[in-house]
């Protein structure tokens, strides 16, 4: 476990986020890695799950750590306008910013070891002004002034049992992701990849399957030519770079049982390619993590569950289990 808390924003306040923090509290606050909340306090008190559980304000970051296994902590951003569960509203977007700009400064000055962010519904977002498709375009724009030892990402993987999923192209309408996959862009990805997968899961000599893009890898160019021109020699150029990096193989036969013996990563070309099988595989312990930051962040893999929110049933385990990760690789990191 690491020496620092992880900071933990709370996401759609409209969501699911209030109650799954609450119930991950109760999961882990014996003993657990130690967190605090950076967000509203009220909305959390306001949470299906909140009765019995003692949740108090702190300053400062480290407090979390003495507090932590007798109450929730939380860093008291308050909302200005009132919550209603499974209503979203662009009125809560500055706040929920707020709280992910707040925790990823608290973790480039050193206060917590990692973030791990509750769902945020884009939308209302977007409407608000955001600008980035989400969470992983805005963590690498407010970490981008700080250092980042070998290749820069943001890339996003997921992980959930056997199978970890990392991609090339990330919040891409479909239409768009064929012009977006260059041999540049797919090297960056495998590279980012497999330096996290040493660095950040301790694996030595990390190997990784690079999918194709079209049905049966292109069929030798007769259904695409995107794996002939473009991913075969960026698997090429990762192999020169030292990368152990397979393919493109089709991405049907990729993820099944025995396939997945045969690798710790699976580079993928698009959102789907990549997220049907780990939430197919396991929708309640699956993580979403960032590669290639200078911070360490988290999710879970589902969304803001907005038509659930505020009944009392939300599932804490893929939020349970993004925290495990965040702290397992906040102490591979202060390890090397
Ligand atoms: N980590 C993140 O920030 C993140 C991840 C995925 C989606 N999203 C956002 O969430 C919003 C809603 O997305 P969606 O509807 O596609 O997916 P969703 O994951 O919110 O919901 C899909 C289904 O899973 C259920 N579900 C979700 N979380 C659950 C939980 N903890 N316990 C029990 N059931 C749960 C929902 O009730 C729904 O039936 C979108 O705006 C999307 O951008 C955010
Ligand atoms: N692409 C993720 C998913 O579908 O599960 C989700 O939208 C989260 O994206 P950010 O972590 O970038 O917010």
């Amino acid at each position: 476990m690491s020496a620092r808390p992880l900071a933990l924003t709370l996401g759609d306040p409209a969501g699911v986020g209030p109650e799954i923090i609450v119930k991950a509290w109760r999961a882990l606050s014996q003993d657990g890695p130690p967190f605090l909340v950076v967000g509203d306090a009220q909305a959390l008190t306001s949470a299906p799950a909140a009765a019995g559980v003692p949740i108090r304000t702190v300053g400062r970051a480290e407090q979390a750590l003495s507090l932590f296994r007798q109450a929730l902590p939380v860093l008291d951003l308050p909302l200005t306008t009132d919550v209603v569960a499974g209503q979203p509203s662009g009125a809560h977007a500055p706040q929920i910013i707020r709280w992910i700009e707040t925790a990823v400064g608290l973790a480039l000055v050193g206060a917590v070891g990692g973030v791990v962010t509750a769902p945020i519904a884009k939308a209302p977002l977007y409407e608000a002004g955001f600008k980035f498709p989400g969470h992983t375009e805005f963590l690498a724009e407010l970490t981008a002034p700080a250092n980042q030892p070998g290749a820069r990402g943001p890339i996003m993987m997921l992980t959930a049992r056997d199978l970890r999923v990392a991609l090339v192209t990330i919040h891409e309408p479909l239409a768009r992701v064929p012009g977006l996959i260059t041999i540049e862009r797919v090297v960056n990805a495998g590279l980012v990849t497999a330096q996290a997968l040493r660095r950040d899961f301790g694996i030595a000599r990390p190997r990784l399957a690079v999918a194709g893009l079209n049905p049966h890898a292109g069929e030798s160019g007769g259904l695409g030519r995107e794996e002939i021109e473009t991913i075969e020699p960026a698997v090429r150029a990762l192999r020169d770079l030292g990368v152990d990096a397979q393919g493109p193989y089709p991405a049907d036969s990729l993820f099944h049982q025995d396939a997945r013996a045969r690798y710790d990563a699976v580079l993928c070309q698009y959102h789907d390619q990549a997220l049907i099988p780990v939430k197919m595989l396991d929708f309640w312990g699956g993580v979403n993590v960032t590669l290639g930051l200078p911070v360490v962040r988290t999710s879970p893999d589902h969304g803001t569950g907005f038509d659930i929110a505020g009944r009392g049933h939300a599932r804490p385990d893929s939020l349970i289990a993004a925290i495990r990760l965040a702290d397992s690789i906040a102490a591979h990191r202060l390890a090397a």
